[in-house]
């Protein structure tokens, strides 16, 4: 039921659901596949657990009353705190910070690292809900992350600040410690840290006998009394906070865990959501990303100087709609006045698309959809032009056609405001710097297309800059540049504005994008 385009979502629906060979995805999921990913299972390195616990840590200093803090991605500005010990912080911070943009927030990007983590540790079996729209803290929030020297009053009162009672207090702590374990390298008084010569080697000791596997053994070796997890069973008393908490109600609910892994695995899912969705008063999430079964990407429309206009990009279509070997994708554009198509004006790709040529699956088995790309390019006159299209499938066997059409919107062009990247640039160039130095400045040449002009007083482009420089994480700063009117293309309705953006070197330019408004009466 999602129709696109949804600038809230789209993104992070790109990363959640092309995990691997997308198109043009970065591919982050891998770093989790089989639970410990690149991480090193010898040496007690599992990235799935770093994730989850990277999450649940950032989380844990919420204030569900004040309705303060919670997934806000505060946790890289408390990295030096010995309530967030250990390297998965930094690490994941690495891992994640190089997806931020305006349209995905490093908190979103936790969250969806959680629920990779629990995806791709229980291999599919438990797929978390992921909404958007989560706001990243520019500074650090107060502490208070649970510590396991702490008591059980004091752990009560900590996840009853964080939103769960005393029995999910006891539900979320074995969720969490089903996977990964207690690193002797950051906590030698739980896990006494002996070199053994190998200086990756992190000496750890796992909560359960299956560290990458999100099941109840968790519970099971707990309630049979077979429990190696060094908090509960580890020779210093004081830090064996699993037990004290697992014990808290005489184990009524550590039992009803162990019984059925079903039982454990759907309070884990309930648990870990709400976890992953406790945020500041403020934030409004979205509704679970769903995928797009058809989804448009790398759409572009280009103003040709012959009076015509290109329409190109990539379709993704989910594999189950490709009923057959042969089926094909068809594209139908519906004429800007909304006239129909014939003959003299044809406005359908019928072929010209090049077929498979990538396909995007998931890091765990059990996935929810894998999908082929389609490409297409198609010329019509400028005059014609076109607002929308549709999908048409058609099945290469039975030639049974389905129409898909946005949820009855059709899938929107954008053709009346379009950045013609065949006549934009960018360079990089020195310029004079202190003391005899050079700075490189990057100076991007863009070319806008507006339809109907007249319509319209200003066309800008918000350009977006780290505040920090170089550093994703910091927040950004917007720039909003007036387009010049450069001129209207002969024969068409369109006249191309430009404008040249410099600014100093710190990043690829295509980490810095921007936005475009054209404004004017009624528009
Ligand atoms: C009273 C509450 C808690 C305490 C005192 C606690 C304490 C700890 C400690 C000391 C470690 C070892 C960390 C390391 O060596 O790197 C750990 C690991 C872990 N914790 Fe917790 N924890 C608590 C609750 C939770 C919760 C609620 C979750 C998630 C839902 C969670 C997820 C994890 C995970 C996944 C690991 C394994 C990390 C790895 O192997 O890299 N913890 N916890």
């Amino acid at each position: 039921t999602q129709v696109w385009p949804d600038a809230r979502t789209d993104r992070l629906e790109w990363l959640l659901y092309e995990q691997l060979g997308g198109y043009g995805s970065p591919g982050i999921a891998f770093f989790v596949h089989d639970c410990v990913g690149i991480g090193n299972e010898t040496q007690g390195v599992n990235f799935g657990a770093e994730w989850l616990r990277n999450a649940y840590h950032d989380m844990s200093t919420a204030d569900t009353i004040a309705g303060t803090g919670g997934l806000d991605g505060s946790i890289i500005y408390e990295l030096d705190r010995a309530e967030n010990v250990g390297h998965a912080f930094l690490e994941t911070r690495d891992s994640f910070s190089g997806l931020v943009t305006t349209r995905s927030s490093l908190a979103d990007l936790y969250a969806l690292g959680a629920v990779f983590a629990v995806g791709a540790c229980s291999n599919g079996s438990m797929i978390l809900p992921l909404r958007a729209g989560r706001i990243d803290a520019r500074e650090a929030g107060p502490s208070g992350v649970p510590e396991p020297q702490q008591d059980l009053a004091t752990h009560t009162a900590s996840f009853a600040r964080q939103g769960f009672n005393a029995t999910e207090m006891i539900e979320l702590v074995a969720c969490g410690h089903t996977i990964g374990g207690v690193h002797g390298i950051d906590f030698p008084e739980i896990v006494p840290f002996v070199s053994n010569g190998d200086p990756d080697d992190e000496h750890t000791s796992t909560f359960d006998t299956t560290t990458r596997f999100f099941e109840n053994k968790v519970a099971t070796e707990f309630i049979s009394n077979t429990t190696k997890n060094p908090l509960v069973s580890g020779a210093n008393v004081t830090t064996r906070s699993d037990e004290r908490i697992f014990n808290s109600d005489g184990r009524v609910t550590m039992r009803k865990l162990a019984e059925s892994n079903d039982y454990f695995t759907s309070r884990c899912s309930t648990l870990l959501e709400r976890m992953l969705n406790t945020v500041s008063k403020e934030v409004v999430l979205t509704e679970p990303i769903d995928y797009y079964p058809v989804k448009p990407r790398a759409a572009q429309v280009d103003i040709n100087a012959n009076g015509t206009m290109t329409f190109s990009g990539v379709i993704r279509v989910e594999d189950a709609l490709l009923t057959s070997p042969n089926t094909q994708v068809r594209l139908h554009f519906v004429p800007r006045n909304g006239s129909q198509c014939s003959d003299a004006t044809p406005c359908s790709v019928t072929n010209g698309i090049s077929g498979n040529f990538e396909h995007a699956t998931c890091v765990y088995t059990k996935c929810p959809a894998t999908f082929s790309f389609f490409e297409y390019s198609l010329v019509v006159s400028s005059e014609q032009g076109a607002s929308s299209f549709m999908v048409e499938i058609v099945d290469g066997d039975t030639g049974a056609s389905v129409i898909h059409d946005n949820n009855g919107n059709g899938f929107p062009t954008g053709e009346s405001l379009q950045p013609q990247y065949k006549l934009s640039t960018q360079e990089t160039f020195l310029i004079p710097g202190p003391d005899n130095t050079f700075e490189s400045k990057q100076q991007l040449n863009l070319t806008v297309a507006v339809l109907n002009a007249e319509q319209f007083t200003n066309v800008t482009a918000i350009f977006y800059e780290h505040k920090i420089p170089g550093i994703n994480t910091g927040g950004w700063t917007t720039e909003s540049v007036e387009l010049t009117l450069s001129r209207k293309v002969e024969g068409t309705n369109f006249t191309f504005y430009t404008t040249s953006y410099s600014r100093m070197f710190n990043d690829p330019i295509g980490a810095h994008p921007f936005d475009l408004v054209a404004t004017g009466p009624g528009r």
